[in-house]
């Protein structure tokens, strides 16, 4: 499902060497003995998920969905982009699902919420609000606007099948204000944490709404579970992918581009920069998770990336199969001179592209670049690539000796913000 190649990925030093501390860490992630091991829920989650929830929420999904032609995806960082990354890389940009899924709760800008509240004048919708902590600010300021709206158009008794809650299972104001509403509530397992709960039902939730089968994504990162439980590194991708990026870093990379040539995976790039950043940035550590789309990108960054200074290295995420794909016509006056590509398919050209690139930037820029090849970014491929990521970013962090699983300095700005606020307690 998931090929790794790292002959272009210019290591200076051998995996080989690697061996016995991968196994070390391999034992410490599966006997929860490091730092962080509270948070471990997500290593078996594909096995030991709640049964009775993932029905509960697929029967959920299926009423509401005949219910509204909008859901509110309500939720930021961890609590909104495995989910948003799963439903456009899986329907795309313009998808023919029956409910358009719209983001909110993940900024500030009131022009954002304003143009949001404005586009739902007249129209029906329903909101799942997430939140693991219950107290983002975020999150709250705009579940309490799109509340108000939806309680003002369904009424409170309306508004209440309208209403998913996704939280913490006891603690945290979302619960609260859940528990006191009688909103159907879905619950984030303590031992998972934002950026790794994309399979639980912070993730599990809105991807059904968008009508994905949430079982197949399930038996996706099942295969890739116990495919990567494998503690010989030479026998194990995730792991090797986690040491070469380490390995990288030794070398003198401060930043890592996260590369497709899709620009439904735009989010599936977001999604991994918080799974790397938010768990390897800390005690002035850590790889700069950046990303790029290509061929666009490379009309803007391709000069840096070719000749500017040599921080970076590339991972390159292709997708094998595309799941859609066009036949470029012949035209008989050939004006703009591409009959020679007549009868092509786009997706060959976007993969000569790709091999074009990856040339121009190994061989010519010397720019180092590791190979992840996905199948198929359907259902079943996205749950595999979650956990080959998510196994590979906890051995990668670990082998850079930081905790994996805590964001301490996400507080800071919140802790400022708050007193600028006028919060009681700050
Ligand atoms: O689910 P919550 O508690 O609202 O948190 C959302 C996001 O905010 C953070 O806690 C950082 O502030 C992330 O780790 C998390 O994914």
């Amino acid at each position: 499902m998931i090929t790794l190649d790292l002959s272009k990925a210019k290591l200076n030093e051998d995996l080989e060497s690697y061996k016995d501390t991968v196994k070390d860490i391999h034992e410490m992630i599966h006997n929860k003995t490091g730092a962080g091991n509270d948070f471990l829920g997500w290593v078996e989650l594909p096995k030991n998920y709640d049964k009775a929830e993932v029905e509960l929420i697929k029967e959920t999904a299926i009423k509401l969905r005949e219910k509204t032609d909008i859901l509110l995806v309500c939720g930021i960082g961890g609590s909104y982009l495995g989910a948003r990354a799963a439903i456009e890389a899986i329907n795309g940009l313009f998808p023919a699902n029956d409910v358009e899924i719209i983001y909110v709760g993940n900024t500030f800008s009131s022009n954002y919420i304003k143009q949001v509240s404005d586009y739902l004048e007249g129209k029906d919708f329903a909101i799942n609000v997430i939140s693991k902590s219950g107290t983002t600010t975020e999150t709250s300021i705009a579940f309490r606007i799109f509340k108000e709206m939806c309680e003002a158009k369904y009424g409170k008794e309306g508004a209440k099948e309208r209403i998913v809650a996704t939280t913490d299972k006891a603690r945290g104001a979302l619960k609260t204000l859940a528990t006191e509403e009688g909103y159907t509530t879905f619950v984030i397992p303590d031992d998972v944490g934002g950026r790794y709960s994309v399979l639980t039902p912070v993730g599990l939730f809105p991807i059904a709404m968008a009508g994905i089968d949430i079982d197949k994504m399930l038996s996706g990162a099942k295969d890739a579970m116990v495919k990567y439980a494998n503690p010989d590194l030479d026998q194990n991708d995730a792991y090797k992918y986690g040491v070469a990026r380490q390995i990288l870093h030794k070398a003198g990379y401060a930043a890592e581009m996260f590369v497709t040539y899709e620009l439904q995976l735009a989010m599936v790039a977001e999604w991994w920069k918080q799974l790397y950043g938010e768990s390897e940035g800390k005690e002035n550590k850590g790889i700069l998770p950046t990303s790029a789309t290509f061929s666009t990108d490379l009309h803007s960054l391709g000069q840096f990336i070719q000749e500017g200074s040599k921080v970076l290295f590339e991972t390159i995420m292709q997708i094998k199969e595309p799941a859609g794909d066009m036949t470029i016509p012949s035209d008989k006056d050939d004006l703009d001179g591409l009959n020679y590509l007549a009868g092509k398919s786009v997706d060959y050209v976007n993969k000569q592209a790709c091999q074009g690139t990856i040339d121009a930037h190994v061989n010519t820029g010397n720019v180092p670049n590791i190979l992840i090849t996905l199948d198929k970014m359907d259902a079943y491929g996205f749950g595999y690539m979650v956990y080959f990521f998510e196994i590979s970013c906890a051995m990668s962090v670990y082998l850079l000796e930081v905790n994996p699983f805590n964001q301490p300095g996400v507080e800071i700005y919140k802790k400022n913000m708050f007193k600028l606020l006028g919060k009681p307690g700050y």
